[in-house]
């Protein structure tokens, strides 16, 4: 194996597909090395997750920026971008050559993305929807209730490159998720149908990336 790619992960919750992949580099079948987990949830499970592996934490708390700056639209913005430009130069200190947002509940401004794309760093994203379908929050609770409603009769999950356009980037890895027939599939069980395909899509997805990156290293 090549020398494994620097990776940061960002969470917000659970942390359930960051164990994923936490678990395939100890099996040494994901050649990347996770030089940080990063939350914006203090509660993040995830969080504790990576402490047991013994992976660098950081919690990145957008309610400091907030209190800087009136509670008006503008005062919201301006806290939102120095939130972002702090959360960029927090990650920049790792010199990852990735970051992969798996369950990260924060839309990235261009302070953000901006100065990742200047330092070469590659933003990917799992999504609980197909590509253009659900984009934005509770995904999977959308495509259910498109589904009971009969507008639908698959939905999927992606791995997705992050742009401005939330979950508009261009697709690296898109896997269908079939509806069952009949409708009496609940919520609950069709959530947990969703994340089991998610932890081999972002596997498969994040290992995708890993080697585009080391073949432009060669
Ligand atoms: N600029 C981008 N930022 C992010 C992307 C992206 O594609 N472009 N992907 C997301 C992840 N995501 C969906 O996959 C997503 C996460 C959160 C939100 C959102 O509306 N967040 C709200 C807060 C919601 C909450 O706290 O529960 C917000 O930021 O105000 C939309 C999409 C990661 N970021
Ligand atoms: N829009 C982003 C989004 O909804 N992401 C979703 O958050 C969950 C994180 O689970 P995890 O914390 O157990 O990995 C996953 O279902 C992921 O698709």
């Amino acid at each position: 194996m090549s020398t494994p790619i620097r990776i940061t992960v960002l969470i917000s919750g659970n942390g359930s597909n960051l164990q994923a992949v936490i678990d395939k580099i100890a099996a040494q079948q994901l050649n990347a090395n996770i030089v940080r987990v990063l939350s914006n949830r203090k509660d993040a499970y995830g969080l504790e997750r990576a402490r047991k592996a013994n992976i660098p934490t950081q919690y990145h708390n957008l309610v400091k920026y907030k209190k800087q700056h009136p509670a008006t639209p503008e005062g919201v913005q301006a806290a939102r971008e120095e939130y972002d430009a702090e959360l960029a130069r927090l990650i920049l200190v790792d010199e990852p050559e990735l970051v992969v947002c798996l369950g990260f509940m924060h839309v990235l401004s261009p302070r953000f993305l901006e100065p990742l794309q200047a330092a070469g760093v590659r933003i990917i994203n799992l999504h609980p929807a197909l590509p253009g379908a659900f984009n934005g929050v509770a995904a999977i609770e959308r495509a259910h209730a498109a589904w009971m409603e009969g507008k639908i009769d698959k939905t999927g999950v992606m791995i997705h490159d992050v742009i401005s356009e939330v979950d508009m980037g261009k697709p690296i890895l898109v896997q269908e998720i079939p509806f069952q027939k009949g409708r009496d599939e609940d919520l609950e069980m069709f959530e947990k149908r969703v994340h089991e395909t998610e932890w081999g899509t972002v596997l498969a997805g994040v290992d995708m990336v890993l080697k585009e990156l080391a073949a432009k290293k060669q």
